[in-house]
């Protein structure tokens, strides 16, 4: 790598992608895609069903993935349904890992309001998980207000201590590198010492991507996307992350302390493309421009569906 040069590949590996169990119904095989023992978050979104996530989990152990099934506090209904949720991930896909969140439901279904009742009802650590994810917010959330969120970190922060469990942050998806780089000082600063892994956005046009944004509650970043929608045509065009993987490694590299440690995609429905220009970056196949980012060789139209 020349001096100046941001170091794109260093931030790449060890990424992870997220699925859905509807989405991965759409995909072959993912062995086929990814490398082996790449980490798959398999998500519990409000409405669907648990046996949805587990059967994904044990179907991703099985092509070679390290399945990272999600637990969505306010959905579950008390410790018992978490119990069976947690034995049949650990029988059926041998998980040892999870992503605890709170889950976009309103009102809880039942005795969890938050991650940290999941997380101090011992249920985990019961059922031989050795490593807990929890979510984090770089642009705040329309759902919970900003001390809401600083007592919640800490709450996590001080649980990972005195467990000794191994814990990181997994963020929101995001797309302003500056914004993410100012929220993660801001919270080393509050007493965070927990490792982040970024969510990123995947490949796809910024109409899927204004989609998502607004079902997920993404706030002050839609404008990055919503600036553009000036030009109708680009509407179906397909966005890279580019930009963003060039600010963040600029940052990390900037700030020695930075507790970035890797990337997670959200690859919404284009795993395939995603993927492909994932690995063109980890095969060195691409040059920076004079627009902050950088450029691959055009897809192969195999993956650019
Ligand atoms: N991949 C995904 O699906 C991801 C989803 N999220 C979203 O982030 C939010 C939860 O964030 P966490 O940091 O896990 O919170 P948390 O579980 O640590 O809770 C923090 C505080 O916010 C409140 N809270 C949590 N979820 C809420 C909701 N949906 N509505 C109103 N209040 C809520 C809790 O009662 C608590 O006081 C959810 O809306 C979740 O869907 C965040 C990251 C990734
Ligand atoms: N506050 C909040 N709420 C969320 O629901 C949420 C976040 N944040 N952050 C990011 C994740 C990612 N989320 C999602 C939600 C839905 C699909 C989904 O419906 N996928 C379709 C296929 C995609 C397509 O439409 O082509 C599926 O069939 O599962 C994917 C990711 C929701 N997420």
């Amino acid at each position: 790598m020349a001096a100046g040069m941001p170091d794109i590949q260093a931030l790449m590996q060890g990424f992870s992608v997220e699925t859905t169990p509807g989405s991965a119904a759409k995909v072959e095989h993912f062995g086929a895609l990814l490398p082996a023992g790449t980490t798959v978050n398999v998500t519990q979104l409000p409405g669907t069903d648990l046996a949805d996530t587990i059967a994904v989990a044990k179907r991703l152990r099985a092509e070679g993935m390290e399945p990272v099934p999600h637990i969505a506090a306010r959905s579950l209904e008390g410790e018992d349904e978490l119990a069976r949720y947690l034995d049949g991930l650990v029988s059926e896909a041998a998980v040892t890992e999870v992503l605890v969140i709170g889950g976009g439901v309103d009102r809880p279904a039942g005795a969890f309001a938050e991650t940290m009742d999941v997380l101090k009802s011992g249920r985990l650590e019961a059922a031989g998980i050795v490593k807990v994810g929890v979510a984090g917010h770089p642009e705040g959330s329309p759902d919970i207000s900003e001390s809401g969120l600083a007592a919640a970190l800490k709450a996590k922060n001080d649980w990972a201590r005195e467990t000794g469990i191994e814990c990181y942050i997994e963020t929101q998806f995001c797309f302003d590198a500056g914004a993410i780089l100012k929220w993660e000082k801001a919270i080393r600063e509050a007493g965070n010492a927990l490792p982040i892994h970024i969510g990123v956005p995947g490949l796809a046009t910024l109409k899927t991507l204004l989609k998502f944004a607004q079902v997920s509650g993404i706030g002050p970043s839609m404008r990055v996307l919503t600036r553009q929608t000036r030009n109708i045509a680009r509407l179906l065009t397909v966005q890279a992350p580019d930009r963003l993987l060039v600010g963040l490694a600029d940052g990390i590299e900037a700030d020695p302390d930075c507790l970035i440690r890797h990337l997670h995609f959200y690859p919404f429905g284009g795993l395939a493309k995603t993927v492909a220009w994932i690995d063109q970056v980890r095969a060195d196949e691409f040059a920076l421009n004079s627009k902050g980012g950088f450029e691959t060789a055009p897809l192969a139209a195999a993956a650019a569906s």
